[in-house]
């Protein structure tokens, strides 16, 4: 469904400042796939997720959905089929408009014109039953700025409008890490929910091992721009935090040897 065919990218390569975020990676998921993704910091972990979305175009290799290369394809087009939630809770809705509006605009996401804020009747009914989902009574604030919710709500409401155009992909950028752990849990709890619902292929990045494991099929670890671990949902099940952090140090370990070694 969405596969990574060997991609690299390296900022400010052949200069002091060069960083190999990404080095020939390799990364195959089937429909419905709900993959957590750990590293340590620097990992490339944001960079994989910006190489899908199209913010940052990769050096070599390719990216494909549903066997279609979007390499070339700018973000915006990319926009319909790629959802996705950042940690910071301001950065996926627009906060002098309402929560109506915010929602017209990415029901109207990869639509090419017409007025996208605008808010029917029907759409109204049809954003109220989406939004009782969350639980939060944001059904009964539909003319609140967004700018006046809070940050546990802001977070659901872009997830929400991450998944409201049925994208192929979701990628989840941290978006719990910035959230006090009530509504950290709630917000895992959506995501949960959404992914399961739409059935959805996930890639969400964390950096807390019990959430890693808690949630999706899936986990790879990545350490200097290489996958490092991917591991099965019948080895992922039977993991602790503890494991993870043996296993972590184990390969990090290993994957400093073999540069060593190559030196
Ligand atoms: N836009 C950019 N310009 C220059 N260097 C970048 C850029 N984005 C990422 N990098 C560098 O690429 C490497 C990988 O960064 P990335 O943000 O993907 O790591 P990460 O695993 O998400 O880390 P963290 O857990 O700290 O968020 C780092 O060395 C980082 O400094």
């Amino acid at each position: 469904m969405l596969k990574i065919e060997n991609v690299s990218k390296t900022f400010f390569p052949g200069t002091v400042n060069e960083r190999k975020a990404l080095v020939d990676v390799s990364l195959d998921l089937r429909e419905g796939d709900f993959v957590t993704v750990i590293g340590s910091n620097g990992a490339g972990k944001s960079t994989i997720l910006n190489t899908i979305a199209g913010r940052i175009p990769q050096d070599r290799g390719q990216v494909l959905i549903d066997g279609k290369e979007i390499s070339k394809q700018p973000e915006h087009k990319r926009a319909a089929r790629v959802g996705r939630v950042f940690q910071d809770p301001m950065a996926g809705t627009a906060p002098n408009l309402t929560v109506e509006e915010n929602l017209s605009l990415a029901d109207r996401r990869g639509a090419v014109r017409g007025l996208a804020r605008a808010v029917t009747g029907s759409k109204r009914e049809r954003f109220a039953e989406e939004l009782k989902v969350l639980e939060l009574g944001l059904e009964n604030r539909l003319k609140t700025k967004v700018g006046l919710l809070s940050g546990g709500q802001r977070q659901a409401l872009s997830l929400l409008m991450a998944t409201f155009s049925k994208p192929k992909v979701l990628l989840l950028d941290e978006h719990t890490a910035a959230l006090d752990p009530q509504r950290a849990e709630l917000v895992t709890r959506l995501t949960k929910q959404v992914v399961q619902a739409q059935g959805l292929t996930t890639l969400m990045v964390t950096h807390n091992m019990n959430q890693a494991l808690d949630v999706g099929n899936r986990l790879i670890m990545m350490h200097e721009g290489r996958i490092i671990l991917d591991a099965s949902p019948e080895e992922k099940q039977r993991m602790t935090p503890e494991d993870l952090l043996h296993r972590f140090t184990q390969l990090k370990g290993a994957a400093l040897d073999d540069k060593t070694l190559l030196q």
